[in-house]
């Protein structure tokens, strides 16, 4: 029972265990809530049964009411406690859980997944529809099957008190089921449709806070703001729709209910005149009927909810079943040689971006990827880490294809610097550290010095300690990549890969930077995407990428006497711009 559960509302164990108790207490609370009926109804028994006709005769005082009154009162809170606890409790710890899954997974998925997906909608996601099942999961799910289960059992013990009044007052339940059942295809296609123009309008809005700058560069606001428009008016329009649709079915379906307290009057009424049930019976049932369905009426009001249920668990098991690297996770490389062999890769399926790549970065020694713009070489060094999967070939660390090692594992062995330094809201100091946690800040100082980092850091208000902004938004794009080098320099792994730094950079800031990088490549095994002469120079192998393929491999030296491409690029850029190279 429980694998049905947490198959079919993908809950974990324990949450699928808790949706059972929080079930079970909520169909004792519904008891718990007839219990006033059944007061009246001992009262009534007592009182109306000599007056009636009936047997009996009235043997208890008010006092033994008042005792039943608070006995009857204990017993609700009790129940009611228990059920708090089992139902809300404990799916708001499943919801915590869940969403920590998945930032776990999140933080497992492949790069690739990420290209493919809107980040807003990750984050809808997580917070959104977590919450949204958060109240489904409390306030309607175990209501609805409690519901159903209390509404049977009594149900069946009424029809064998009286089995016409028992028809008089069911028969609207499996109606107004009828109606919401058959309107279900129609508000279920509603509300994916809200879903995903609710998705729209905020892949729009966090689309316009990432290229804030460039839509106020080229005056692009008025459009911006048009397109949102139109994206909240059709969300709007859809949203009305659902909800009147949903209003109109709710209503009707409580109203067929409340037909149920009618026929059991009429009827009851001819009963009572035909003297083929007493007044004491017909009083129950009148009272019965008044209440019965109120638990079924709060469903009612998380119908819409319900509705959701499917769209929001489908959307939470797609990203579940996302395949994620593994592989193992104990791995010592070796050594630190990594060999490309015969490596092919596309982002997109038709879309080659690299074909039969072989080449080898050897251990201590600088190889440097080269070519034109597109050619492959930022996609060769990602995959080199493994934040892509190859399609065709093997990519080996010390003989070991990367395929098979836990990208987690394999990150430890690398250092990567590439262009676009991501840094968080936080000091230099912490910034830095995150080359190493727990590093002293000792630690962090050297490394920070070595990395160039001192003359700038001396300028800003705090030193280190000064916060950087959102994403260092306060620092330049030199003074980011000094930084990042000084993560790598404390990481200190054996490999690194280094996307150096365009030509746009100033000669102060380039020459610090290569002093940087001349402390963070000494003995290690690096992968760099040249840009600069100097770079392509002291490199111990040149690698020419165009078009995804492999043109040509070999020392500076070799290269420029072969007079191939490499020396075409060389002397190309050395006419436009002297003392660089094309990257
Ligand atoms: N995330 C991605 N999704 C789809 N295609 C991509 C992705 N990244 C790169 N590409 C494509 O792959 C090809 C190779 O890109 P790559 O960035 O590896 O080239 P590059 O040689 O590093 O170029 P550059 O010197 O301009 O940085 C290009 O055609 C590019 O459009």
């Amino acid at each position: 029972m429980y694998e049905y559960f947490m198959r079919r509302l993908a809950l974990s164990r324990d949450g699928a265990k808790d949706f059972v108790k929080g079930t079970f207490t909520t169909f004792l609370l519904n008891f718990g809530l007839i219990l006033p009926a059944v007061y009246v109804f001992l009262f009534l028994d007592e009182y109306l049964g000599p007056l009636t006709g009936q047997a009996g005769v009235v043997h208890n005082d008010i006092r033994y009411y008042i005792g039943i009154a608070v006995l009857f009162i204990f017993i609700i809170w009790i129940i009611a406690k228990i059920q708090y606890r089992s139902t809300y409790i404990s799916i708001y710890a499943e919801s915590a859980n869940r969403r920590l899954a998945l930032a776990e997974k999140l933080r497992k998925l492949p790069l690739s997944f990420y290209g493919k997906k809107n980040l807003s909608d990750l984050t809808s996601t997580i917070m959104q529809d977590n919450t949204l099942l958060e109240h489904t999961f409390s306030h309607a799910v175990p209501q609805l099957f409690a519901s159903v289960i209390f509404l049977i059992i009594i149900g069946i013990m009424l029809f064998f008190y009286n089995w016409m009044l028992t028809l008089a007052l069911f028969w609207a339940a499996p109606v107004a089921l009828a109606v919401l059942l058959l309107s279900k295809k129609i508000q279920h296609n509603n509300h994916k449709i809200i879903y995903d123009k609710n998705r729209d309008v905020s892949e729009h809005i966090q689309e316009g806070l990432d290229t804030i700058q460039e839509i106020k560069a080229y005056s692009n606001e008025g459009k911006y703001i048009n397109d949102l428009n139109k994206k909240l008016d059709d969300y709007e329009k859809n949203l009305i729709r659902g909800e009147l649709l949903l209003g109109i079915l709710v209503n009707s379906a409580k109203g067929i209910l409340k037909l149920g307290l009618v026929t059991v009057i009429l009827v009851g009424a001819n009963l009572l005149v035909a003297g083929d049930v007493n007044l004491f019976t017909y009083l129950v049932f009148l009272i019965l009927a008044a209440h019965i369905f109120e638990p079924i009426n709060e469903v009612f009001n998380n119908l819409a909810a319900l509705f959701m249920l499917d769209i929001r668990i489908n959307r939470m098991k797609e990203i579940e079943a996302l395949p994620i690297h593994t592989g193992m996770t104990e791995f010592t490389p070796e050594n630190f040689d990594i060999v490309f062999e015969d490596v092919g890769f596309s982002y997109e399926t038709g879309k080659q971006v690299l074909q039969n790549v072989s080449f080898t970065a050897k251990q201590g020694e600088i190889t440097a990827l080269v070519g034109p713009s597109g050619g492959g070489k930022s996609t060769s060094a990602k995959l080199a880490a493994r934040f892509w999967d190859v399609n065709s070939g093997r990519i080996l660390l010390g003989k070991q294809d990367i395929k098979k090692v836990d990208p987690e594992t394999l990150l430890k062995y690398y250092s990567v610097v590439f262009q676009d330094v991501v840094l968080f809201n936080t000091s230099v100091m912490e910034n830095i550290r995150i080359g190493r946690h727990g590093a002293s800040d000792k630690e962090v100082l050297r490394v920070a010095t070595l990395a160039q980092c001192d003359d700038f850091v001396s300028k800003l208000s705090d030193g280190y300690q000064t916060v950087i902004g959102e994403n260092g938004e306060k620092l330049s794009g030199g003074e980011r990549q000094r930084i990042s080098i000084a993560r790598a320099l404390l990481k200190d792994a054996p490999i690194v890969l280094l996307d150096e730094a365009t030509a746009s950079l100033d000669v102060e800031n380039e020459t610090r930077i290569q002093a940087g990088i001349s402390e963070l490549v000494r003995n290690k095994t690096v992968l760099v995407i040249a840009h600069r002469m100097r770079t392509v120079a002291n490199a111990d192998k040149i690698v020419v990428l165009e078009n995804g393929m492999v043109k040509e491999s070999g020392k500076p030296e070799e290269l420029k006497s072969a007079n191939g491409t490499f020396a075409n690029m060389v002397r190309r850029q050395m006419k436009t711009i002297p003392g660089d190279v094309a990257g």
